[in-house]
């Protein structure tokens, strides 16, 4: 069996289109399948922080916000995203982290709801993902508490029988963080619209790893982090993506110096920018911004559908090969089997998936546990390979073996 695997791993990797990828990123003999907390080091990066530390920043100084594009960063990197999530030029605007675009975002969508439709006319509830990763929850009990609204926890599922005339607005995320399931984002957007409400989807575990169909499917409101299958490096900023018919009416709770019509005439009074630079705040961070453009040049020429058949393989392969080497019962996967519904990321619940993980980290792969009791393993298409999938099934066996 393991000899069956493993020369099937090898065909695999013989005709993986993506493979010249791996060798543009800093990597070593570790197995890493965490790829969905933290991208790996795109190997362009340190050489291009080096030249905006030291040239841009250590000789033009003050003049890089002109002369080495600094000021327009936020744009111009966002439209660099923008293929990846399936929206035109001109629609998102990157920075901040992605809990403060959550809430300009919602909040912004409770504003559109309130004028669209005549005063006191009662859309006065948010629904929220149930299931969300933690500060989605939090940004939008607080944005709902701060706009008088009531915040309704539920389930993807049951968000169509949620809906009714009395929603607002609704926050999701595209693929679960800890099962890695893959929501309906065409289906939900439109039953979202129906019920005459608006749509903020959270795209930090698809984003780089699926085809997301921002503007095909008609979504109100996006954001996502950059550090995960984008790669852009601890912290690096998050974007935000408004559908351009809706710019006009985004009328952000943040609004700040950057994000005035005409920043630099310092006035008292508050006009916003049109189009995306309407969803910047203040002075963007740099360092970590112009880390992330660097990071982005590893997707020249890389189609985000080959990314996803590539993740679909892996993930496959993943679970064939856990099954054929774990011992029977000691994992069970919470990812679901079907295309349709599954992220890029396998989670399995596992007794005592804590000390689990460690091992797994001590033999050379590394995953992440979350709480209570999930083994999360993140596939980075662009350089996990299938010998990488095997390894890490074949060691995770054998940790359990040795624990039985
Ligand atoms: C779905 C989701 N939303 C938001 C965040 C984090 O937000 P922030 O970038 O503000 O830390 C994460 C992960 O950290 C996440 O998985
Ligand atoms: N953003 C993170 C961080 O600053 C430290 C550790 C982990 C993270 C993460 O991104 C966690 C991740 N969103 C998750 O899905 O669990």
């Amino acid at each position: 069996m393991k000899a069956e695997l493993a020369m099937k791993a090898e065909k695999l990797d013989a005709d993986d289109e993506l493979a010249g990828k791996r060798a543009e990123f800093v990597l070593d003999e570790v197995v890493y399948l965490d790829g969905n907390s933290l991208g790996a080091l795109p190997a362009n990066v340190p050489g291009r922080v080096e030249d905006v530390v030291l040239r841009q920043w250590g000789r033009l100084r003050i003049r890089s916000w002109d002369e080495s594009g600094w000021w327009t960063a936020p744009e111009r990197i966002g439209d660099r995203i923008a293929p990846l999530v399936g929206a035109a030029a001109g629609q998102v605007v990157v920075g901040d982290s992605t809990s403060v675009n959550v809430f300009k975002a919602v909040v912004a969508a409770i504003r559109m709801a309130e004028s669209a439709e005549p005063a006191g006319s009662g859309r006065d509830e948010i629904l929220v993902d149930a299931t969300t990763f933690p500060t989605d929850g939090y940004i939008a009990e607080s944005a709902a508490r701060m706009t008088g609204r009531t915040l309704r926890p539920v389930t993807p599922a049951e968000v169509p029988a949620a809906l009714s005339e009395r929603t607002a607005a609704v926050l999701l995320n595209h693929v679960d963080y800890r099962t890695g399931r893959l929501h309906d984002l065409p289906s939900l957007t439109a039953a979202v619209h129906a019920a005459g409400a608006y749509a903020v989807w959270d795209l930090c575990h698809s984003a780089g790893a699926l085809p997301v169909g921002l503007d095909e499917h008609g979504v109100d409101l996006a954001v996502g982090c950059t550090y995960k299958y984008l790669n852009g490096g601890p912290g690096s900023p998050a974007y935000l993506y408004v559908r351009r018919d809706l710019q006009d009416r985004f009328d952000s709770p943040l609004p700040g110096w950057n994000s005035h019509a005409d920043p630099f005439g310092m006035r008292g009074d508050f006009t916003p920018a049109d189009g995306a630079p309407r969803g910047r705040v203040g002075t963007p961070d740099i360092l970590s911004m112009l880390a992330l453009e660097a990071a982005l040049e590893v997707w020249d020429g890389v189609s985000i559908e080959a990314v996803r058949a590539k993740s679909l393989a892996l993930t496959d392969f993943f679970l064939e090969c856990v099954a054929a080497y774990v011992p029977e019962g000691r994992v069970e996967s919470v990812t679901p089997v079907a295309h349709g519904e599954r992220g890029s990321q396998v989670a399995l619940r596992c007794e005592g998936a804590g000390d689990v993980m460690k091992a797994l980290v001590e033999h050379g792969v590394v995953g992440d546990f979350r709480r209570p009791d999930v083994l999360r393993f993140g596939f980075t298409p662009l350089y996990v390979g299938f010998a990488d999938v095997e390894r890490a099934a074949r060691v995770l066996g054998q940790v359990l073996a040795r624990s039985a």
